[in-house]
């Protein structure tokens, strides 16, 4: 519980113009806020309302309801109409992101700088980095949080996320909370939303993680450029105060090492890098080799396939050693860390079948690339790679997509990802668009059809790649979400190939 008067002391004076106050204003000060609500449908007695401008509406426009369900008082754009003075505490400001950020961190008591802080940004390898910092921390016997694409959670805790990076009220709810139930460091997933929306601000990093840059998202981002200046962000003062951990082997990674002051840099093959691994040698069961690091050099394993994740384990390792964990234990971890769910997951039938299947979250034409060149070397058979393209996400990632696809497989299944409010058919379109004609691939706009098909007409020795979806257990379907799980649909069509 905090008064509004401590709340708004909290803003700088540029956010909250003081001189903007009415007497509705002044007579709200002292009054305690009790939870903070950005949705006027769930805002209870003592919130304080905070109208969020968005792309269909402005929240702010709801600060009559809001004020309705019992808010102490509403912040909103200063173009939102307001009342008369004297009948509710409706305050103007100038950029409310950011003041929803600023109260958030305020109200929660700056959780994240009770804590040490990872944060992971880049296109891909974010939630595996994250899970395995995570696991290298929990090892070493520090108690760790983790925010992200697929949850929340904690010693104790676990709550599935909605968004990669939650926004700032939830955000600074959990890390609140992470932080009472005793969490010592934080490690998160840091989305380009997220820093263009101003999610974050009032976390502190001690160490920010950069894995890579590859086309995405720009049905949000004006260009690579743009999307590359959010990511950025994260490596300013006003997030990291300690350590920068960039992909050296990533062009953009190299861009930011121009402007960063504290930088470790990390490769998979080359030795200029701090962090950089050599004598690799891969199998169907992981991967090994030489590991070089500040604390010095150690012979590594790891349960993990394809390269990017050699990449993901050095960032992992660079994360520990910039807190000073120690460089034996973390190693012996990682021989340990199974992965992450619906990342390069195998599914597994008893009895064991003569064809593989694997489910990966690959969803740019980057990792869709990366999962199947990973694959290849222990693919015996052909290699059939079955995938779509979310709807209302970037549409030039599609034709790219599809040319990877034809590329790298040996069989192409277009099928749907999550269409979400676009038609389906016109999706799977801008995919084939990316193809040669003179590669044939299968077109089922059915998911569960296109996943049975693949199965079941592989042969012996064939490899089977379900991309795009990974963890989800779920489909989105025009505004509806149904149970949906590629796993679930690659056990029952393995069964079903069982007894055919
Ligand atoms: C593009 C984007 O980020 N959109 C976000 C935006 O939605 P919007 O602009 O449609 O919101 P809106 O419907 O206009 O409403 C604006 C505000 O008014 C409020 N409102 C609205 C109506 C009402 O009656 N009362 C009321 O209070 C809403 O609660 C909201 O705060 O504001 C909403 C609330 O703040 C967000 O939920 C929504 O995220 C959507 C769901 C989303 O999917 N975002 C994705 C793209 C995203 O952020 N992804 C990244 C990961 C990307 C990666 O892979 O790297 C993430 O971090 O998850
Ligand atoms: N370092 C990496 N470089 C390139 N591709 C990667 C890397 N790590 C993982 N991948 C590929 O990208 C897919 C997504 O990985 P992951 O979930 O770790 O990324 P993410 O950055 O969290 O994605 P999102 O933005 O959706 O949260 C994986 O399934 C794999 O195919
Ligand atoms: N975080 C990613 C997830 C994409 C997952 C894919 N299955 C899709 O729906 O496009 C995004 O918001 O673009
Ligand atoms: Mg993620």
């Amino acid at each position: 519980m905090v008064k509004l008067r401590a709340l708004l002391a909290q803003l700088p004076a540029e956010l909250s113009a003081e001189s903007t106050w009415n007497s509705s204003t002044h007579s709200a000060l002292e009054t305690e806020i009790t939870g903070l609500a950005t949705n006027s449908w769930t805002c209870k007695p003592g919130d304080l309302f905070m109208g969020m401008p968005g792309t269909r509406v402005d929240g702010g426009d709801f600060w009559a309801s809001a004020i309705e369900s019992g808010a102490v008082a509403a912040l909103v754009s200063a173009q939102v109409p307001r009342p008369e003075e004297g009948t509710a505490c409706v305050i103007p400001m100038t950029d409310m992101n950011r003041v929803c950020a600023e109260v958030a961190a305020a109200f929660y008591d700056y959780p994240s700088q009770k804590m040490q802080m990872v944060g992971v940004t880049g296109t891909n390898g974010k939630t595996t980095t994250t899970h395995l910092i995570e696991y290298l921390f929990n090892h070493c016997q520090k108690a760790t949080a983790l925010l992200g694409t697929l949850y929340a959670r904690w010693p104790g805790h676990e709550q599935t996320a909605t968004h990669t990076t939650p926004f700032a009220v939830d955000l600074q709810q959990q890390l609140s909370a992470a932080q009472k139930a005793g969490s010592e460091y934080g490690v998160m997933e840091i989305s380009s939303h997220a820093l263009a929306q101003q999610r974050v601000l009032g976390c502190k990093f001690s160490v920010a993680v950069f894995s890579n840059l590859t086309q995405d998202h720009l049905d949000y981002h004006k260009d690579l450029d743009d999307y590359f200046e959010a990511k950025a962000l994260l490596f300013s003062p006003t997030y990291l105060q300690g350590r920068a951990i960039v992909n050296l082997d990533d062009s953009y990674g190299r861009r930011l090492i121009e402007r960063v002051d504290s930088v470790w840099t990390y490769s998979t093959e080359n030795s200029d890098a701090d962090l950089w691994t050599s004598d690799l040698v891969y199998a169907p069961g992981g991967v090994q080799g030489q590991l070089h690091t500040p604390s010095g050099t150690v012979p590594f394993q790891s349960p993990l396939v394809g390269q990017f994740n050699v990449a993901n384990l050095l960032a992992a390792v660079g994360a520990g050693l910039a807190l000073e964990l120690d460089l034996e234990m973390m190693v012996q971890a990682l021989s340990q860390f199974l992965g992450v769910p619906g990342r390069m997951e195998q599914v597994a039938v008893v009895p064991s079948q003569d064809i593989s299947v694997i489910v990966d979250y690959a969803h740019t034409p980057d990792s869709l690339e990366n999962m199947l060149k990973a694959a290849r070397p222990f693919v015996k058979g052909q290699m059939i790679c079955v995938f779509g393209c979310g709807g209302d996400r970037d549409r030039t990632k599609r034709p790219l997509m599809g040319g990877i696809a034809a590329s790298f497989a040996d069989q192409v299944v277009v099928t749907s990802d999550n269409p979400r409010t676009e038609d389906p058919q016109q999706i799977l379109q801008d995919v084939l668009a990316g193809i040669d004609d003179s590669v044939q691939p299968v077109v089922e706009v059915d998911r569960h059809a296109a996943i049975q098909a693949a199965i079941l007409k592989a042969q012996p020795g064939d490899f089977v790649l379900i991309a795009g979806k990974g963890h989800e257990d779920y489909q989105i379907l025009g505004t509806e979400k149904i149970h949906f799980d590629d796993r679930e649909e690659a056990q029952a069509a393995l069964k079903q190939r069982l007894n055919s």
